[in-house]
């Protein structure tokens, strides 16, 4: 027998061996130690596969949050503040190309229209007893009568004041008249004047090519629902579409957001759909605000919610044809 022969024989034979009482005890010992292998193996596949639950639930929520948060940021405009009421602005000037509707006016008014166009806030051009007394005026002659919805104007060049759905004339109001005092004038015809000083140093035009324009008025904005589309100051608009003669549009705050008012803040557009972004002017008494009319500075205002907003727009034009003069107490009392 070869030594393989013999050793397969001894093998079998082994096998067939009957278990000692020791062997036994070894072989239960061999089985509780495979038993808890097992155990642990199966404890250990478990945490990996509530690990690997856990770790894709918590992806799965992070991406659906990102998704979400990435496509309401993508939708909502980017908005910067440009004038806040806590700022004190001596100026504060934004300069940039001018839309294409003014290309054929460069021609007819090369001294006047803008070749840069822009916006800027100056906050220390008018005097606090100024604006105090424009206010003052206002209120009073707008308090005689009044729109029936939410904003009143008064023209004091045209003589228009807001009365229900319709406007009256100023000019045949005694108590109106009883009210405006020379001073008011002097002091409404300076503050232009200072505005339209301003308009054309930071536009680098000479101010005698620029033409006080209509309408040219004091606005009161409140809550009250609007009742006509005279009331409807807060829709998008471009100055110069709406009035084709402007070409620099100014407004003098008269009250203060959050302090007299709450919304009524006004806000630049700019860029269209995808690429909107906001530019915010919070009023502020005495603040001045002066831009070029074109659609590089399209605008709208926020409804008021509260308190009675009070500002007056005063637009110039290149075009001498459309310019109106300044009001005069004998021209007022007719
Ligand atoms: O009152 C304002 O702030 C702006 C009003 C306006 O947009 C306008 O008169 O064209
Ligand atoms: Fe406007």
């Amino acid at each position: 027998m070869t030594d393989n022969k013999l050793r397969q024989r001894q093998g079998h034979d082994q096998t067939v061996k009957k278990p000692s009482a020791n062997s036994n005890h070894k072989d239960k010992e061999k089985n509780k130690g495979v038993n808890k292998i097992a155990a642990v193996h199966d404890e250990l596949q478990q945490a990996t596969s509530s690990f690997t639950h856990r770790f894709w639930t918590r992806t799965v929520v992070v991406l659906s949050v990102m998704t979400v948060v990435f496509f309401y940021s993508k939708n909502q405009p980017k908005e910067t503040k440009f004038a806040l009421v806590k700022e004190t602005l001596p100026l504060r000037m934004q300069r940039f190309k001018c839309s294409e509707e003014y290309e054929n006016e460069m021609q007819q008014f090369p001294q006047c229209v803008p070749n840069k166009c822009g916006r800027f806030v100056a906050d220390k051009l008018i005097e606090p007893k100024e604006v105090e007394m424009l206010l003052h005026m206002a209120e009073n002659i707008i308090d005689l009568a009044g729109s029936s919805g939410g904003a009143s104007i008064l023209d004091i060049h045209s003589g228009a004041l807001s009365y229900g759905d319709k406007f009256l004339n100023v000019f045949q109001m005694s108590k109106a008249m009883d009210i405006i005092k020379p001073e008011h004038l002097t002091t409404y015809n300076l503050v232009k004047g200072k505005i339209k000083l301003a308009i054309a140093e930071q536009f680098g035009i000479a101010p005698e090519h620029l033409y006080l324009t209509y309408p040219t008025f004091f606005s009161r904005i409140t809550n009250v629902t609007a009742k006509t589309i005279h009331d409807e100051y807060w829709h998008e608009h471009v100055d110069k579409e709406t009035y084709p003669s402007f070409h620099y549009t100014s407004l003098l705050y008269l009250t203060t957001y959050n302090n007299d008012f709450k919304g009524g803040r006004f806000v630049f557009v700019d860029g269209r759909e995808e690429n909107r972004t906001t530019s915010t002017v919070e009023p502020k008494k005495g603040r001045v605000s002066a831009f070029t009319s074109g659609s590089e500075n399209r605008h709208h205002v926020e409804q008021v919610s509260e308190g009675t907003r009070f500002a007056v727009t005063i637009s110039f034009s290149c075009d001498k044809k459309h310019s109106i003069n300044d009001p005069k107490l004998a021209s007022l009392k007719q």
